[in-house]
């Protein structure tokens, strides 16, 4: 992953899909190209081979099963994200929970595949105990400003600067902060709290012009980065 992180949950609105949700990829790249970062871009997983093929930013999935391969309908199985082109997958994120032994054996299928993982979680307690099992970044979200436009990095930056000194016990794992992200300054703020990144949905799949929304973002964070002297 590339810091600052920006995370683009597609999650299921009505352009998340289809030609608006290739659309919508395309314009987000552009900027990112333009900025020479990364964005990841988090899409359902219908999406994902088209994606993968038509975009160079990373694409997740947003869930996977930890089930084995076998009978097992209707599961997404980290082998079938990965054949379709997928470099990571959201887990456990408040709009799709699953239990912390799921979370567990899950983690153990993506690692050996080589695939990135992001647990998401919804209080500072279980950074800790999450990153021991090694994601590749914790996703910490107060449920309750999801959607509403109201930031974490302004309603809540304690929960920020508490997962931050939660993260820091375990090294290697980045941490990302989300919910209400809406503008470049909840961006920058989160960003010198000390967060390696963020992670956004509404405020980018509900915009006009949402390539304007991620270059606010990725100026923003690119300066936070700098001022902290940390970008890589
Ligand atoms: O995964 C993304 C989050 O749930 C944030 O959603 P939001 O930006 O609409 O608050």
């Amino acid at each position: 992953m590339k810091k600052p992180i920006i995370l683009i949950n597609f999650k299921a609105y009505e352009n998340s899909f289809g030609k608006k949700g290739v659309d919508i990829a395309k314009r987000i790249e552009k900027i990112s190209i333009e900025y020479s970062t990364e964005v990841i871009l988090s899409v359902p997983a219908t999406m994902i081979p088209i994606l993968s093929q038509e975009v160079s930013l990373p694409i997740y999935a947003q869930h996977v099963d930890s089930y084995p391969l076998g009978a097992h309908t209707g599961s997404l199985l980290p082998e079938m994200i990965k054949e379709a082109g997928a470099k990571g997958t959201l887990l456990n994120h408040s709009e799709k929970r699953i239990r912390a032994d799921e979370i567990h054996d899950a983690l153990l299928r993506l690692n050996k595949l080589g695939l990135e993982s992001v647990v998401c979680v919804d209080r500072y307690e279980l950074v800790e105990p999450m990153a021991i099992l090694r994601p590749t970044a914790i996703l910490i979200e107060p449920p309750e400003l999801i959607g509403s436009g109201i930031s974490v990095s302004k309603a809540k930056p304690e929960v920020i600067t508490n997962a931050v000194k939660e993260i820091s016990k375990v090294p290697g794992v980045f941490l990302i902060a989300g919910a209400g992200i809406s503008n470049g300054e909840d961006v920058y703020t989160a960003v010198k709290l000390g967060a390696d990144g963020i992670g956004v949905a509404s405020a980018v799949m509900k915009a006009k012009e949402p390539e304007k929304v991620v270059e606010d973002f990725i100026k923003s964070g690119i300066k936070a980065m700098d001022e902290r002297n940390d970008r890589n």
